[in-house]
Formats: C-alpha cells, sequence, structure tokens
C-alpha cells in the first residue's frame, strides 16, 4: 500500500515481516493462516518526526511505551475478517464507519484477535497523507485504559481507511448499560461500574497528559476488556467530516461540542451519571421517562435537580439496590457502595458544570476516584447559571 500511495515515509520491510510470516505459517488457526498466505506486506513504520517511547503517569506500564504502528495490505484485512463477512463477524456499526471481528499477527509474530474499523469516508490522496502523519504521532497514546491501535491500512480501489483495533471481547460499555431488561446488563454490578468508571478516568488523563483530546467520550466508545477494565477507544477522528458534524451536534447538556480537555471532562461526566443511573444522558430510555423525571430535557438536568433537592442518590440504578431513601440506610457493602455512588454522582456533576473553567482536571478525578479516602468534589447547591461569551 505505502508504495502505491507514494506516501512520503520510508516503510521498512525489516526481518520482523518474515518472522512475522513463519511465526503464522506455524500455527494451526485458519484464519491466521489466511493472512499469512495473503502477501505479507504489514510492515513496521519508521518515525522519523514522532516522539521518544514515553512511558504512562498513569501507571500504564509496558503498554504505555511506544509500539510499533502497521500498515496493512487491503487484501490482507479482507481475509483477517472474512471479507467483511456482515453476518459473522459485524461487531457494530456507527455513523463513521462499520466494525468487523479478525484474526491477524501483532507486532511480536502471535496471532490476536482484532477488530477492523472501515470508514465511510472517501479521501483524497492528500488527506490519507494527513490522517497517517497523525496516526503515527499518536501510536504514543498506548496505554491500559486505551484500546490499543495495531495499525490501518487503506483500500486503494475504495479509498477508505481501515483502522485495526484490539478486540475487546466485552464489547462497549453502551451494549451493558442500555441493552434493556434482562440482557447482558445485568453482569454490570457496582463494582464493574466503579472500577471501568475509574478505568475510563485513567485513559482519558493519558490523553490529556501528553498534550491530546479524546474528542467524543461517550458509552459506545468505552470498550471492555476481558476482565472488565474499560479502555477508551474511537479517538483521533478530527480528519472524518462525519465524525466532525457528529460532534457539532448538540452535547447531552445542551452545549456545542468542541474538541478540548474541557470537553472531554464535561462528556466523561455525562459518561459517569449514565453509568450510575444506568440511563442515558437524553433520558430516552423508557419511553419518556417516568414521574418527575419526564420535565427534565436530559440526564443530567435531573441530577443537577436531585442533588438540589438533597435526593441525589435516588438517581442511582434501582436495579442496584443502593438508593434506598438515604446512605445511611443501607446496611454494610451497600452501605459502602451508596457512599461512593454518591460520590461519583458528585464528580459527574462537577464535570458538567457550565462553565469550562469550572469543571475539574481529569487528574484530579482520577485522584477523587482512585480511594476512599478522598473526598468528592465541592459541587453548588444547585445548577450555576453561565452564560457562554
Ligand atoms: N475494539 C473493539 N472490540 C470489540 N467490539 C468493538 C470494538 N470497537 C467497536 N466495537 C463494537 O462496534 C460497535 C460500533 O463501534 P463504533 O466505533 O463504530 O461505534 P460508535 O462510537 O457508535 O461509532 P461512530 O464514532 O462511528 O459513530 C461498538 O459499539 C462495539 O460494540
Amino acid at each position: 500500500m505505502g508504495a502505491s500511495m507514494g506516501f512520503p515515509w520510508p516503510v521498512m520491510r525489516s526481518d520482523q515481516s518474515s518472522e512475522r510470516a513463519a511465526a503464522g505459517a506455524k500455527r494451526s488457526n485458519p484464519e491466521s493462516l489466511l493472512v499469512v498466505t495473503a502477501d505479507i506486506s504489514a510492515t513496521p513504520l519508521s518515525f522519523p518526526s514522532s516522539p521518544s517511547p514515553v512511558t504512562s503517569s498513569t501507571g500504564g506500564g509496558v503498554e504505555s511505551s511506544a509500539l510499533p504502528l502497521w500498515e496493512y495490505s487491503g487484501d490482507e484485512l479482507a481475509a483477517a475478517t472474512g471479507r467483511y463477512d456482515g453476518a459473522r463477524r459485524r461487531l457494530g456499526q456507527g455513523q463513521t464507519g462499520a466494525v468487523f471481528r479478525g484474526t491477524l499477527l501483532g507486532h511480536d509474530g502471535v496471532a490476536v484477535d482484532v477488530a477492523v474499523k472501515r470508514f465511510h469516508d472517501i479521501l483524497s490522496e492528500e488527506k490519507m497523507r494527513l490522517v497517517c502523519r497523525d496516526l503515527r504521532a499518536r501510536r504514543f497514546l498506548q496505554d491500559r485504559n486505551v484500546v490499543r491501535l495495531h495499525g490501518y491500512g487503506f483500500c486503494v480501489r475504495y479509498r477508505k481507511l481501515h483502522l485495526v483495533y484490539d478486540y475487546m471481547p466485552h464489547g462497549s460499555l453502551s451494549q451493558h448499560l442500555f441493552a434493556g431488561a434482562g440482557s447482558s446488563a445485568a453482569i454490570l454490578s457496582w463494582d464493574r461500574r466503579s472500577k471501568i468508571i475509574a478505568g475510563a478516568a485513567r485513559g482519558l488523563h493519558h490523553f490529556h497528559s501528553h498534550g491530546a483530546v479524546h474528542g467524543c467520550v461517550t458509552a459506545s466508545n468505552i470498550l471492555i476488556d476481558n476482565d472488565f477494565t474499560a479502555r477508551l477507544g474511537d479517538f483521533g477522528y478530527s480528519w472524518s467530516r462525519r465524525f466532525r458534524r457528529r460532534c457539532t451536534s448538540p452535547a447531552p447538556t445542551g452545549d456545542i461540542v468542541r474538541m478540548s480537555s474541557e470537553t472531554d471532562v464535561l462528556c466523561f461526566g455525562a459518561v459517569v451519571l449514565e453509568v450510575v443511573s444506568g440511563r442515558r444522558s437524553d433520558l430516552d430510555d423508557s419511553g419518556g421517562g417516568d414521574g418527575d423525571r419526564r420535565r427534565f430535557r436530559s440526564l443530567v438536568e435531573w441530577v443537577w435537580a436531585l442533588h438540589e433537592a438533597g435526593r441525589i442518590l435516588e438517581a442511582a440504578d434501582a436495579t442496584l439496590g443502593i438508593a434506598a431513601g438515604d446512605d445511611g440506610g443501607c446496611g454494610g457493602g451497600r452501605r459502602r457502595d451508596a457512599v461512593e455512588a454518591k460520590k461519583m454522582l458528585l464528580v459527574g456533576l462537577a464535570c458538567s458544570h457550565p462553565d469550562p473553567k469550572q469543571r475539574p482536571k481529569i487528574r484530579d478525578v482520577v485522584e477523587i476516584l482512585k480511594s476512599d479516602g478522598v473526598q468528592p468534589p465541592k459541587v453548588p447547591p444547585s445548577k450555576p447559571k453561565y452564560q457562554e461569551r
């Protein structure tokens, strides 16, 4: 692909390619063999202008070092995904593209389950060059709370970009939260919810501590690992017209979203409220809402109103059984859960402060969530008025 597109950076056809091919050929997995027999042109790119390897301040360990980013051929990706077999391989469909499950060789020559996102946007060669440059610069964003980006491919015929991520066995947070009664949503116990919120905060901190913004923190972009660790996915799409169109649509609070660390925090706050309440930000979860919830245009408005009335814990998901009266009304572990849920609801409101300058930094949120001993953020008794100038 690199050669046919005439990309400006050198593509290293290193020994690693043949090692990867050899490693794959030894495996019995038919899918990885398929990939191996298709021209192995997944080559590590060199990164002349990108930063040297970094270590995450969030304790991401080895995963936060810069890893090679692979460039896959169209044939290779098609083979890996069973030619984008919609019936058996499609994992989901967003506004910017569709996601398919596949198997490819990883950077260490071991077969890995991957999710291939095929974007709808049709890109010019020039645009593609810019996108790839951006992706190379972003490879340092690898972290244990960020979905690993293995590489990318460009379908020359249809001029579409494909991104190759680690496959996340539990799909997205939204699938669990909003799947409806009797579904896998029951898996989300309070402990798992609290672990997911803390993990998503750490992932976002990783972005911000490297001077990057995520740009679209939503429950569908938080993916769940096999041990229910949250990983942020779907980032760095500012090149996509479809993505930008979506991000300039009204945010949960009615604000217009522009990409900044403050809007990341705003959107994170909305996700926190969704996770604790089990309800969508737009409250469109039960045919218009019940009782006095119907009066509110968004989840955040409803939680602000409950906070104002001194009943914030009533926003917690009833299926968790932690909202019985006040937090003193539950016994033992339930009481601890109630205290934690209340703290998280306050974090959600603090992040939703209408004045971007008053929102906490994500590093403060990480600290607050880290231990029981750290106090919740100070939240005004009622929703502050703020006029954007
Ligand atoms: N790495 C992955 N592993 C497993 N499943 C994934 C992965 N990435 C995405 N999916 C699944 O595919 C679905 C669609 O993903 P996608 O990123 O397209 O969602 P989206 O945020 O709604 O998209 P968009 O930004 O295009 O509107 C997700 O909800 C999830 O179920």
